[in-house]
């Protein structure tokens, strides 16, 4: 191939990249697949590395540092990582409610949580010690960030009981961290993310470890996959004992026999929301005996156990200046 030739490609690869790049990070809507990315960006280093001519400062090459890696090691899940079946009315909770009374025979409790607006992480501990942290990916297959999560402060790197163990929670950036990281990429003029969550996947998803570590980034932890290591036999005990173990647990937390609070919870929870350190975007009930989870079971990507209520949207994310954060 020739210069030229070489030069067209490279500048169209180079404007379709960082065309790419803005909207994954700043509009919060990918335009394409990682996949897609990655063959384009594979493209562009080649073409680089043949014509190292052309490279030019804006090209995304350039920016290693900054550019989360969606060419992560992989890991399988054993277990599949689920999501969460969602509602938007009390009255769809109670709907949920009835379906679980009829399947199971009779009232049950929930253990009632905020819903933590990140991204999901799943823990895995060998004998108490920390071996492999990876995001949830497609549920079955997700990245390795075991790398990254040893920079969280509030990952326990070591337990106090030589415990075989697979957590799951959620992976968040602070609001204030948000905010200022934020301030900071708009006086270097870069591009800023728009918002917590986005910003909290662009700080984990990153090759370089250190870029991690300055992203104050945290954690809720809510699930042990193998309760029975435990010796636990609700999601409310499941929940005490991690926090024991070193976990950060969310507080906000209670049971409730069939939705009697339930209400309160969630009007309570939607009139904080914006006053908490860190996005919610609605509450989740979970069945709270282990053993009825199992026997409710799953469907291929939802619990049949737990339901989301969702808060309906905060309003836009205004620009960061304009908002003055009251803790
Ligand atoms: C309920 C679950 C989906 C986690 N649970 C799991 O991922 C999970 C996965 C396999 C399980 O067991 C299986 C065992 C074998 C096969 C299939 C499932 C059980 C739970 C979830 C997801 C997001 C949450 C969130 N943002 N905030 C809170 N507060 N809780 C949340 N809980």
């Amino acid at each position: 191939m020739d210069q030229q030739t070489a030069q067209t490609q490279l500048s169209q690869l180079r404007l379709e990249l960082n065309r790419y790049r803005k909207a994954y990070y700043t509009e919060d809507a990918p335009l394409v697949e990682d996949s897609v990315y990655d063959q384009k960006y594979q493209q562009l280093l080649q073409l680089e590395q043949q014509f190292p001519e052309l490279v030019t400062p804006d090209s995304p090459s350039q920016l290693v540092g900054d550019v989360p890696a969606s060419n992560l090691a992989k890991v399988t899940h054993e277990i599949p990582m689920l999501s969460m079946g969602d509602v938007f009315s009390f009255a769809e909770l109670q709907e949920f409610n009835e379906r679980i009374k009829n399947a199971v025979g009779h009232p049950v409790d929930y253990n009632v949580e905020l819903k933590i607006d990140g991204l999901a992480l799943s823990l895995v501990y060998q004998q108490g010690q920390l071996v492999q942290g990876s995001t949830r990916g497609d549920g079955s297959i997700g990245e390795d960030v075991t790398n990254n999560v040893r920079t969280i402060k509030n990952i326990p790197q070591t337990l106090p009981e030589p415990l075989d163990l697979e957590v799951r929670g959620e992976c968040f950036m602070p609001k204030a961290a948000f905010a200022k990281l934020n301030n900071q990429r708009e006086q270097n003029g870069e591009t800023v993310f728009a918002n917590p969550r986005n910003a909290a996947a662009g700080s984990l998803r990153q090759l370089n470890a250190q870029i991690t570590a300055q992203r104050q980034l945290s954690t809720f932890i809510y699930t042990v996959v193998n309760p029975q290591n435990i010796a636990v036999a609700t999601q409310s005990q499941a929940l005490e004992k991690m926090t024991q173990l070193g976990y950060h647990v969310n507080p906000e937390r209670f049971v409730s026999h069939d939705l009697q609070g339930v209400k309160a919870y969630i009007a309570k929870y939607q009139q904080l929301r914006d006053q908490l350190p860190y996005g919610i975007d609605g509450i989740v009930l979970k069945v709270n005996d282990l053993t009825l989870q199992q026997q409710l079971g799953n469907t291929v990507k939802v619990p049949r156990w737990e339901i989301a209520y969702k808060f309906p949207p905060e309003e836009a994310q205004t620009t960061i200046h304009q908002i003055e954060w009251t803790v």
